[in-house]
């Protein structure tokens, strides 16, 4: 089979054709004239290839052209969603801190910097599951300045305020590291001693009592304070509520009994 016809052969013939129009012997040739259309037949043919390939290589240089285009266009893309998301990273970290920020502060009471009602009630409910879960009870202690009102009709209200404060870092420094305590309202004072009988919870409360009546100036000011405490231990077939009002039961009954000291129920 012969070999397919190249651009190379058809150029050779149109070289061939040419030469032979040239030759002054071939002038009165017959085939002069069909050599001739052929010649042209040619020669239109290559202004048409030439054409195609003008288009084809316009149409890659464009074609080139659009990618480059679309691979910066892509790269700017990235750079600004990169941006977007270190500004969204920054952002989500402030808030988090924020948050972080509020929850403490909804947490803590501002003038003592203990806990608050509502975070000493988290903290009942965690004791109180974990006694269901592991059946080890928890001593709740209600403690109440004695005649606080007296303090802030002596000295003022701001005196009273130094008063509450040095008073939350006596509880605080008596109680262990594992105790809870924050200011159940007022000048009322809730500790909760996780895993602790009644037995011991006394001699850490009886501590802390002992500690705030040795409290006897706050700033400038001398004071003479005393507190009182009610004391109980939960149990896990009640609720916590119920421990904390037979907590408060006691507080009332040392009260009554004359204040200054710890009873229990
Ligand atoms: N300075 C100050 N006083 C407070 C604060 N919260 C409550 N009090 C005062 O605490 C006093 C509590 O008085 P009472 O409930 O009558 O009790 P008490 O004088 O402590 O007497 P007993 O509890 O019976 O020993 C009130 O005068 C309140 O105004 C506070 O944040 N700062």
């Amino acid at each position: 089979m012969a070999p397919p016809k190249t651009y190379g052969d058809d150029l050779e013939l149109v070289a061939t054709i040419q030469a032979l129009l040239a030759d002054p012997a071939q002038r009165d040739s017959p085939l002069r004239e069909p050599l001739e259309q052929l010649l042209g037949h040619f020669q239109g043919q290559r202004e048409r290839l030439e054409r195609l390939v003008r288009i084809s290589d316009g149409y890659h240089h464009v074609a080139r052209e659009q990618r480059l285009s679309l691979v910066e266009q892509y790269d700017k893309q990235v750079r600004r969603l990169e941006k977007l998301v270190r500004i969204s990273d920054r952002y989500q970290n402030s808030l988090r801190e924020l948050s972080l920020a509020l929850r403490d502060a909804a947490m803590h009471d501002s003038l003592t910097g203990l806990g608050n009602r509502r975070y000493l009630m988290e903290r009942l409910r965690e004791e109180n599951d974990r006694t269901l879960r592991l059946g080890r009870g928890f001593a709740v202690a209600i403690m109440d300045v004695d005649h606080f009102k007296l303090v802030n009709d002596e000295h003022g209200h701001e005196v009273g305020d130094l008063v509450l404060q040095a008073i939350a870092r006596a509880v605080e420094t008596g109680l262990r590291k594992y105790d809870h305590c924050g200011r159940w309202g007022g000048e009322e004072f809730l500790m909760l001693l996780p895993e602790t009988p009644l037995d011991q919870a006394l001699v850490i409360v009886e501590r802390i009592r002992h500690a705030v009546s040795t409290i006897d100036r706050v700033g400038e000011q001398r004071v003479a304070l005393t507190a009182s405490f009610g004391l109980a231990e939960h149990h896990g077939e009640e609720g916590f509520s119920a421990t904390i009002s037979r907590a408060d039961q006691a507080l009332y009954a040392a009260k009554a009994a004359g204040r200054n000291r710890v009873a229990s129920a």
